[in-house]
């Protein structure tokens, strides 16, 4: 289901409808006799060039919100709309209402804490099959990779393997990855965890940059608070609630 071109889901004209709106999204896991709520009735709306870092203790639900915000998860109620697109809608019970396999290729970007770069590939060809597989050209889709790779600070590693790469390399390769559809949602995963200070500074102000300069809706899991300066909103996940922070002070460090 998608909405009109003038009108969306609250009556807003499409262009200021949200990037993304998650609506009382619940996500339970159970096994056996468990039942463990791990979202709880989370409401969100992020707009397009909004940059927002998403905080809270160890299992609080952050991949969980991640995983359902970049359609990877259904929800066990609610829905996730992106972009004036419904992925998921408590009715239509665990079935997305997209193609969301398609849907995530051309329109979602993750980073996840470990590259996952596959390992016969190139760091180049790494980004550039990710263009591929959205039907673009070889060549164009291998120009593009090598200038996010420049962009990233990795350009003269283009040729190397993953094994020839140090885990911060790596890690930039995956994020130039994510980049390669220029989704309109960025979702990332304590992207930083292996990358030293400088780096993992560069790459919290490329997320800003992605975000104001290209209009994409951008969500960071960090636990790094000294990053909490690049970000628009700070967003709060405990027991599996979702909070938002005014001021990086009101953070217990
Ligand atoms: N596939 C699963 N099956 C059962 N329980 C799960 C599953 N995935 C997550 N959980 C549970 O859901 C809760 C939230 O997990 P989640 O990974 O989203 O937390 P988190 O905030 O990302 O934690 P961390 O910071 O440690 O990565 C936890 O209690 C976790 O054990």
């Amino acid at each position: 289901m998608t909405y009109g071109p003038s009108e969306g889901a609250a009556g807003l004209r499409t262009e200021e409808l949200p990037g993304l709106s998650l609506r009382n999204v619940t996500k339970q896991f159970v096994s056996g006799d468990t039942v463990v709520t791990a979202l709880n009735d989370v409401n969100l709306d992020l707009r397009k060039g909004e940059c927002a870092a998403l905080l809270g203790p160890s299992g609080a639900g952050k991949s969980t919100l991640l995983m359902i915000a970049g359609c990877l998860m259904a929800p066990t109620a609610g829905s996730v709309i992106i972009d004036g697109n419904v992925l998921y809608d408590s009715t239509a019970g665990e079935r997305a209402l997209h193609d969301d396999r398609e849907f995530r290729r051309k329109h979602i970007g993750f980073v996840f804490q470990k590259a996952h770069l596959i390992p016969f590939l190139t760091a180049v060809e790494n980004v550039q099959v990710a263009m591929e597989i959205n039907d673009v050209r070889p060549s164009e889709a291998r120009e593009r990779a090598q200038v996010l790779l420049d962009d990233l600070g990795v350009g003269d590693r283009a040729g190397n393997l993953p094994r020839q790469l140090s885990g911060g390399q790596q890690q930039r390769v995956a994020v130039a990855r994510a980049l390669a559809n220029e989704p309109s949602l960025l979702l990332a995963d304590e992207p930083t965890a292996a990358l030293d200070a400088q780096r993992a500074r560069q790459v919290m102000e490329l997320f800003q940059h992605i975000a104001h300069k290209r209009g994409a809706s951008v969500i960071v899991v960090t636990h790094d608070h000294r990053a909490l300066e690049h970000f628009d909103r700070i967003l709060m996940q405990q027991d599996g609630r979702l909070s938002e922070r005014s001021e990086p002070s009101e953070v217990a460090t």
